[in-house]
């Protein structure tokens, strides 16, 4: 377990950051119910699969997820290409994708390395300035605005995973974070195992609030908590938010988003306890694509048709398009050999195939009527 002096020692460095940068602040949505799904197929699923998905196919699923209404949608990764040999093509696919003006096509970055990989990708496509560090066509969206850093709640997954301690990763992530806002990107935070952890088993939920707290210090403008494995149920779920929301130095709701594994069938449950618990930002992936490569047995993330399915008639809204996510579900999956494991996707496409074979079988019924009245 990593020390609390470490992680207040990071603490004290708030003050100088923040006093550079501040908080990267992302403007809330009007509608204190509107929902934002951050769709992280491309990355969190694809980077489970067995089979290495061609940036092109990549890239295709990005620019179908955008049509689908997803307005931010997690890319790629500048990681380790041995660590995650899947993910070794995104340059490619930043560049191919079709970019959605208004959208976020957010990367995630382990290390200075990843970062100036990013940076030098940015420069190709604009060299920068001081008014517009990375970015200045209106007409599409940037390569991307914003990283993602990503460590853990227990030393042994972060060892699994980045190969250092909590600590160590949390001073690594310290640097990247502060020279990405000075870049002008946004960076949003992951913890993992924020309920169990495939190597130590039951997470201190005061650790998952430390680890949280150093994020947003550092600059991180949300904190997306994983429940990497899957096993969470909707009251641990919530005994983790309060933990994590409550006490002494409570992170509020809107600092927090809820990264929710399915593998034990309750991740739309603990979306809806997450939402209940006043988080307005749950992340999600379209056929309910992947796992994680350090998380034995752990299945895909929350399944976005499921989880838009979920909020139908209810008091919160979303942007993404029900049945078109359900289109997009099936034909990754179908792309990469597996079925979508989204059951409201699948339960609709069905629904929509024996609509349309009882119109055809209609439609011929009325021909063959309309034949043999004739004769
Ligand atoms: C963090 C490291 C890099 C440390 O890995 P390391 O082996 O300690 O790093 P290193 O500095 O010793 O470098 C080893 C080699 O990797 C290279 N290297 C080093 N960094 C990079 C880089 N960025 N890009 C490209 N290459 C890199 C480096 O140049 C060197 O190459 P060599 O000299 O041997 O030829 C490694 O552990 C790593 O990349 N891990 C990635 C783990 C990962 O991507 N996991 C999945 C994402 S997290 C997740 O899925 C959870 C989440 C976010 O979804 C939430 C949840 O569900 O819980």
């Amino acid at each position: 377990m990593f020390s609390r002096s470490a992680i207040r020692s990071l603490a004290c460095t708030r003050s100088r950051i923040l006093k550079s940068h501040g908080y990267a602040t992302v403007s809330s949505h009007p509608d204190s119910n509107y929902v934002t799904v951050v769709e992280v197929g491309p990355r969190d699923g694809l980077q489970n699969e067995k089979a290495v998905v061609p940036p092109s196919v990549k890239a295709e699923l990005i620019t179908r997820l955008g049509h689908a209404g997803m307005k931010v949608i997690e890319a790629g990764s500048f990681v380790s290409p041995k660590w995650i040999p899947q993910m070794a093509g995104t340059p490619e696919v930043l560049m191919s994708m079709e970019r959605l003006p208004g959208n976020h096509y957010p990367v995630l970055v382990p290390n200075m390395k990843g970062l100036e990989n990013l940076f030098a990708l940015l420069a190709t496509e604009n060299p920068p300035s001081p008014q517009t560090p990375h970015h200045a066509d209106p007409s599409v969206a940037p390569l991307t605005d914003e990283i993602a850093i990503f460590t853990a709640a227990t030393d042994a997954f972060a060892k699994a995973n980045t190969n250092c301690t909590i600590v160590e990763s949390l001073e690594r992530l310290e640097k990247v974070t502060e020279r990405a806002l000075a870049k002008g990107l946004r960076v949003r935070g992951y913890v993992s195992v924020v309920v169990i952890c495939p190597y130590s088993g039951r997470v201190d939920y005061r650790k998952v609030k430390e680890v949280t707290r150093a994020l947003l210090d550092m600059g991180c403008y949300e904190v997306s908590l994983g429940d990497t494995v899957g096993a969470g149920t909707p009251a641990d779920i919530r005994e983790m938010l309060e933990v994590v929301m409550g006490g002494d130095s409570s992170i509020p709701a809107s600092k927090l988003a809820g990264h929710f594994h399915d593998t034990y069938g309750t991740g739309v449950a603990n979306v809806l306890t997450a939402l209940d618990m006043g988080l307005r930002t749950v992340d999600a992936a379209v056929g309910g694509l992947g796992g994680c490569p350090y998380s034995p047995g752990a299945t895909g993330n929350v399944a976005t048709e499921d989880v838009v399915y979920a909020l139908r008639g209810s008091k919160y809204k979303t942007s993404g398009d029900f049945e078109a996510l359900a289109h997009v579900g099936d034909w990754i999956s179908t792309r990469i050999g597996r079925r979508s494991e989204s059951r409201a996707g699948r339960a609709i496409l069905a629904k929509r195939e024996r609509e349309r074979l009882e119109h055809d079988k209609g439609r011929d019924g009325g021909l063959a009527e309309s034949i043999s009245a004739k004769l």
